[in-house]
């Protein structure tokens, strides 16, 4: 579970010790000794930049973040603040990679662990130069520096420390105007990346996109239908009740940001000012909620209206047998048995991804709704046979292109080396099992990536209607007022493509994602 900044605050002035315990007692372990966020958060992007081993896998340093020590013992608001320190850093990496070079005469080794050290220090202190103007810049600088002597088995020379602390007065003086005059929000794009999207969508709505990439979105949820509060809130509408558990003091127009937001799509917008982890919130352990962004909503509110308009008015919707076919976390299959589906079948390939589906469905007292399988969705069938069911929804694998603002290292990620390849192929398998031996005649399948390629939406799309050759699928297109707020997403052809940034209010912080709907013919 994810920690979310609890406002834009400094780190609190306490340095080594976690909360709450006397430093004399602590014994110098890594934990005690990394124990300030400015060291948590460069230890973790160290992790992520050092040389890979034959086979290592990369690693992704807010996840080294969340499994580092000594952050998961700070107190919240400095948790906080090294969570802010290093997704700055991954999201302004290009820009500040550029900055950076004007002030290394020549380039720093990648392979030598102790380079990267400075490289990582360096980055996590042109973070707090460049973007955080709240944080004192002398603060900054002094106490980054210190990182360099914190590492408990990376020994820095002194006259590297005094490098890096000249490279950062450096940047104090005149870092803000090479930022301004000689990098480009797009430089935090891979390359490749911003290609591909300047194709699709054009230079200024990439830009928006981009722009919104590099704000951390704020965290929505949806409420659990089948969640009963206490027995005076019977009558009352759960996202209400959540709205709230949440709310603190009066509701004021002025403050409408730190006031929680209940969409018209259904979710509800939790202000900035909740902080802490998820798990802590109110209302989370009772099951009355789930994390979910309001594009992610889409996919499960498109299945339910697609089925409302085709099945026979004698048919209850909730009779009607649907599969989520790549179903872990589960998110959406919570919104399929909040919406009272009672005939699921929930598919997913990965073990590991299957725990995090139980456990979700448990806490949210969901798992008599669905029948779990672990299993390939490309050859997985139906108990009751070949193409008998009412609905699929197709949520498939992707580059997760499209959740750049929670999920910055998306951005930089290289897709090079057949990776896209394979989930194009996956994608093209599962569509064409669920068209073929899944869905009944009159069936609906709906199609969702949060991806903003066009080769793992439209053009999938597109292929299938071609291969059917009006035989196998058509179209059964998003209407306008059929999803609240959504109206401009909806494509000539009838799709939804949601791009991040471009809606307004709250539905800013939509993640990308691509929605399609079709009727089996
Ligand atoms: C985009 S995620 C699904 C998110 C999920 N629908 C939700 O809302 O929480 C895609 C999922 O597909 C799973 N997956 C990948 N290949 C699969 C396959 N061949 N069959 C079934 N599931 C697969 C992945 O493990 C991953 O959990």
């Amino acid at each position: 579970l994810s920690t979310r900044p609890s406002g834009p605050k400094g780190p609190s002035t306490r340095s080594t010790a976690p909360n709450g315990k006397n430093p004399k007692n602590l014994i110098q372990s890594t934990a005690t000794i990394s124990a300030t966020p400015r060291a948590a958060a460069s230890f973790s992007l160290m992790e992520a930049m050092a040389p890979l081993k034959k086979n290592q896998k990369p690693k992704i340093a807010l996840r080294q973040l969340e499994r580092n020590q000594a952050f998961l013992e700070m107190d919240t608001r400095d948790r906080a603040f090294a969570r802010m320190l290093l997704s700055t850093a991954e999201r302004r990496h290009g820009q500040i990679e550029k900055v950076l070079k004007k002030y290394l005469h020549q380039p720093m080794s990648k392979d030598r662990i102790s380079e990267v050290f400075c490289q990582a220090v360096l980055r996590i202190g042109a973070t707090q130069l460049l973007f955080m103007d709240n944080i004192p810049k002398y603060a900054a600088i002094k106490e980054t520096v210190e990182v360099l002597r914190k590492h408990p088995t990376i020994k820095i020379s002194q006259p590297k420390i005094n490098f890096v602390n000249a490279v950062l007065r450096g940047l104090n003086e005149d870092g803000t105007e090479i930022l301004e005059t000689t990098t480009s929000v797009l430089d935090n794009v891979h390359p490749w990346l911003a290609r591909e999207w300047i194709e699709s969508y054009g230079e200024s709505t990439t830009r928006t996109m981009v722009e919104a990439a590099m704000e951390e979105s704020p965290i929505f949820v949806s409420a659990n239908q089948l969640y009963r509060g206490c027995d005076d809130d019977k009558e009352e509408n759960v996202a209400e009740i959540i709205q709230r558990a949440f709310l603190v003091g009066e509701p004021s127009l002025d403050d409408a940001k730190n006031t929680p937001e209940l969409l018209p799509i259904g979710c509800v917008r939790i202000p900035p000012t909740v902080g802490g982890t998820v798990s802590k919130w109110p209302l989370y352990q009772e099951g009355a909620w789930w994390v979910q962004n309001p594009s992610a909503t889409l996919p499960a509110l498109a299945l339910w209206s697609g089925l409302q308009q085709e099945i026979s008015s004698d048919q209850p919707i909730n009779e009607c047998h649907v599969v989520d076919l790549c179903s872990a976390p589960g998110g959406k299959t919570a919104q399929l048995c909040s919406m009272g589906f009672q005939n699921i079948d929930a598919v997913e390939l990965s073990r590991t991804r299957t725990k995090l589906l139980q456990e979700n469905l448990k806490r949210l007292g969901m798992q008599e709704n669905c029948n779990i399988h672990i299993e390939d969705g490309r050859l997985w069938f139906p108990d009751l046979g070949r193409n008998s069911v009412d609905g699929v929804l197709l949520d498939a694998p992707c580059s997760a292109t499209g959740l750049g603002s929670r999920h910055p290292d998306v951005l930089t990620k290289s897709l090079d080396g057949g990776l896209l390849e394979e989930l194009l192929a996956t994608q093209k398998e599962l569509i064409a099992h669920t068209v073929d031996c899944i869905l009944k005649p009159g069936g609906i399948m709906v199609y969702a990536t949060c991806s903003l390629l066009q080769q793992e939406g439209e053009h999938q799309m597109e292929r299938l209607l071609e291969k059917s050759g009006g035989n196998g699928v058509e179209i059964l297109p998003f209407m306008p007022g059929e999803l609240p707020g959504f109206d401009d997403c909806i494509t000539e052809e009838g799709w939804l493509r949601v791009l991040p940034g471009v809606l307004k209010g709250s539905l800013h912080f939509c993640d990308g994602f691509f929605v399609a709907r079709l009727r089996k013919l």
